[in-house]
C-alpha cells in the first residue's frame, strides 16, 4: 500500500485583485510531499513561491484547486480551526525575525507547546531540550537582541520542530546567514525534521540547500515543475 501524502497542492491557483486589475500569480500547481521528505521550490525572484507556499500552510487560500494537510482540505477550515492546524501540525522557519523580542529563547521557543495546550512547567522543559538539539543550552534565558544571526536561526529550527509537527516550512531559512552559519542551521534542520519523521518544504535561492533536497520543484511565472528522486 502507499503511503499518502503529508501535504497535496491538486490545481492549486492565486489570483490578486479583480477585473482588469486581475494579477495571476500561480496556475494549476500539483505537488505532494511525504512524511520524511524533503522538497524544496526554487525559482527567480517574483516568480509566486512564497504565494504557493503561504496557500500550502494555510496562511494565505489559494482561488483554485484544492489543498489537502493531513487529508484535511483546507478550504474546508475556517479561520480558528486553521489555525489551530498551523498550531498543531505546522512548523515555520523565515529568513529572520522568527523570535518574539520580549521572550527569552526558551519561551520562544516553548510558545507553539503553550499554544497547542502544553502546561508552562513541560512546555519550558521540551524547549531546552530542543535547544540543547540546536547547541544552544547556555542560551536559553538570552534574549534574541543579545544572540548572534545564527544562533537566532538554530533557535527557530528549535522552535518549528518542537512541537513534532507533521511539516515544517523554511522560506529561506539561510538566506540571511553567511555560509557557514547557514550550513550549521541547514544540517540542523536536516537533522531535526528527519528525527521526527517530519516532511519540509524549503523556499531558497541556495542551490545547495535544495540540493540537498529528495525533491526540486522550480516555479516558472507560477507553473511548478517538480523533478526528483521518486520516494
Ligand atoms: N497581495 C498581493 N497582491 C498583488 N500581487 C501580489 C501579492 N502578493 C504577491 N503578489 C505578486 O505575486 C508575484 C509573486 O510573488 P512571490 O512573493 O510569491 O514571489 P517569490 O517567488 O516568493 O519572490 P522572492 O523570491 O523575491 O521572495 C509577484 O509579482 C508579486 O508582486
Amino acid at each position: 500500500m502507499t503511503a499518502s501524502p503529508v501535504l497535496r497542492a491538486e490545481g492549486v491557483s492565486r489570483e490578486f485583485g479583480r477585473g482588469e486589475t486581475v494579477t495571476k500569480v500561480l496556475h494549476d500547481c500539483h505537488l505532494e510531499v511525504y512524511a520524511g521528505q524533503t522538497v524544496a521550490i526554487v525559482g527567480k525572484s517574483g516568480s509566486g513561491k512564497s504565494t504557493f507556499a503561504n496557500c500550502l500552510s494555510g496562511l494565505d487560500r489559494p482561488t483554485g484547486g484544492r489543498i489537502t494537510l493531513l487529508g484535511q482540505d483546507l478550504a474546508e477550515l475556517d479561520e480558528p480551526r486553521m489555525a489551530r492546524m498551523r498550531a498543531e501540525h505546522i512548523g515555520f522557519v523565515l529568513q529572520k525575525d522568527n523570535l518574539v523580542p520580549t521572550l527569552t529563547l526558551e519561551e520562544n521557543v516553548a510558545a507553539p507547546l503553550i499554544m497547542s495546550g502544553v502546561k508552562l512547567s513541560a512546555a519550558l522543559e521540551r524547549a531546552r531540550a530542543a535547544l540543547a538539539e540546536v547547541g544552544l543550552t547556555h542560551r536559553a534565558r538570552s534574549w534574541p537582541g543579545q544572540v548572534s544571526g545564527g544562533e537566532a536561526q538554530r533557535a527557530a529550527v528549535a522552535r518549528a520542530c518542537v512541537s513534532e509537527p507533521a511539516i515544517v516550512f523554511a522560506d529561506e531559512p539561510t538566506g540571511a546567514l553567511d555560509e557557514e552559519n547557514g550550513l550549521r542551521v541547514q544540517e540542523l534542520l536536516r537533522a531535526m525534521v528527519k528525527e521526527r519523521g517530519a516532511a519540509t518544504v524549503i523556499i531558497t535561492h541556495d542551490l545547495d540547500l535544495a540540493a540537498g533536497a529528495d525533491v526540486v520543484a522550480t516555479m516558472t511565472a507560477g507553473t511548478l515543475r517538480a523533478a526528483g528522486r521518486v520516494f
